[in-house]
């Protein structure tokens, strides 16, 4: 079930090209919940299948049934109707605390055991099953590495002394301590501020790249599913599947009414969505290592034509992005580290390297690889022009009478083929 294994699909959404798959498929067989003392199921007869190796953005209003779907995959509820399978296993009679060790579950602010260091969060499961301490130890700095936190700094550390944003990332490493083939996260970054939440977004697209998982996300957030799901299910009231297919899909051809007002007015920018960094010509920067002599890095710059230049750690990621007048001032590139550099990663959406800008009043922004490497720069003429680009795309699509077509009092476009 956890071979390697690549998937003959190339869904939309996250970006996907071939990829490793050590996911497993998650299907839902006529699944019911009536919890007791209520008069109608929360779940009414719900099928769905969850590809492997597919992020699946849950969305709907509240109170439909989201949460509700997801618990009951790892049986936190039990369903009162249905079966459940992970790949070829119905796990709707195993025994629930044997189940939950094969599924990742992240939650809000990571779900962290408070008194707990990071190592000892994260080795928890582990631990449970056996392992020897210096596999838990080897897995664990994998694992802190893998989300973006260095393992010397964090590992014993109490939760209370990160920020919200890094013990999600370590709620992100616990769940996957094991190697579970399905990860579920309900509404795991509700509580960070606006960019951090877009650096996590980012990390869990590069995370899945890399594993390639089968994930359930839980998001209130439209623009979010979008932009982490493979597929998109939106539901209304009683866990009623209004539509579940690829994003552009969604935003193209939405199925029911309830989509369309769902999806609703932000349909266009949420197109903006769906654009990656990636998939936009973005410029070459010249980048430079604390010490180089600054002429030499000067010269470089000038005859590249480079009126800046990006100083990066030994790992490539940036530390400041001087002028060249502003390296002039000091013999060799000084170790300043600028904490406001505007930094997006190539699989954010336009809308997080604008967001990114704005943040930062810069008119452009660094493209990180998953990893945080510097791969060149994106400015926001760029940015504008795409956007100008898809929303006069989306404006010929609506086929309304314009300004310029309009003829008096007809309420109708005037033919453009008639003489008058
Ligand atoms: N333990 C419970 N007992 C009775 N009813 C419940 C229980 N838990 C949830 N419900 C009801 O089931 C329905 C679905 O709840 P659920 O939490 O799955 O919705 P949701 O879509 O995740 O909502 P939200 O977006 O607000 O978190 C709601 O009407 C809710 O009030």
């Amino acid at each position: 079930m956890t071979a390697a294994s690549t998937s003959p699909n190339t869904p939309a959404g996250a970006g996907k090209t071939e990829r490793t798959v050590t996911g497993a498929t998650i299907r839902l067989d006529g699944v019911v919940k009536q919890y007791k003392g209520t008069d109608a199921p929360a779940v009414e007869k719900l099928d769905l299948q969850l590809d492997a190796g597919d992020i699946v953005a849950f969305v709907g209003p509240s109170g439909c049934g989201k949460t509700t779907t997801l618990k009951m995959i790892n049986r936190l509820i039990e369903p009162t109707q249905g079966r459940i399978y992970i790949g070829d296993r119905d796990v709707t009679g195993e025994n629930p605390d044997k189940l939950r060790q094969s599924i990742g579950y992240v939650i809000q602010s990571g779900g962290l055991f408070p008194h707990w260091s990071v190592s000892k969060n994260i080795g928890a499961l582990p631990r449970v099953l056996g392992w020897d301490k210096k596999k838990i130890a080897d897995r664990t700095e994998y694992l802190l590495d893998l989300v973006g936190l260095d393992a010397a700094t964090f590992a014993d550390r109490l939760p209370k002394d990160m920020s919200g944003g890094q013990q999600q990332r370590v709620g992100v490493a616990r769940a996957l301590a094991a190697d579970p083939p399905v990860l579920l996260m309900d509404e795991p970054f509700g509580a960070v501020d606006p960019i951090t939440r877009v650096r996590l977004q980012d990390s869990l697209i590069a995370i899945q790249h890399e594993l390639g998982k089968t994930i359930a996300i839980v998001t209130h957030d439209f623009e979010e599913a979008t932009k982490l799901g493979d597929k998109v299910c939106i539901f209304s009231e009683g866990g009623h599947v209004e539509q579940f297919a690829a994003p552009e899909e969604i935003l193209a051809n939405p199925a029911t009414p309830f989509v369309e007002e769902f999806v609703g007015s932000g349909a266009t920018l949420a197109h903006l969505t769906l654009s990656r960094v990636k998939d936009v010509n973005h410029n070459p920067v010249l980048t430079a290592r604390v010490g180089q002599s600054s002429t030499e890095v000067i010269n470089q710059a000038r005859a590249e034509g480079h009126t800046w230049v990006v100083v990066v750690n030994e790992d490539g990621t940036p530390r400041a992005w001087p002028s060249l007048d502003e390296l002039k001032t000091k013999d060799a590139v000084s170790d300043y580290v600028d904490r406001r550099l505007p930094t997006v990663a190539q699989s954010a959406t336009l809308n997080d390297a604008l967001d990114s800008m704005l943040a930062a009043s810069q008119g452009g922004v660094l493209v990180t690889d998953g990893r945080g490497a510097v791969k060149g720069a994106l400015t926001i003429a760029v940015v504008m022009d795409v956007i100008r680009g898809q929303l006069a795309d989306a404006r010929s699509d609506e086929a309304q009478t314009s300004y310029a077509n309009y003829q008096d009092g007809s309420g109708e476009p005037a033919d453009p083929t008639s003489a008058s």
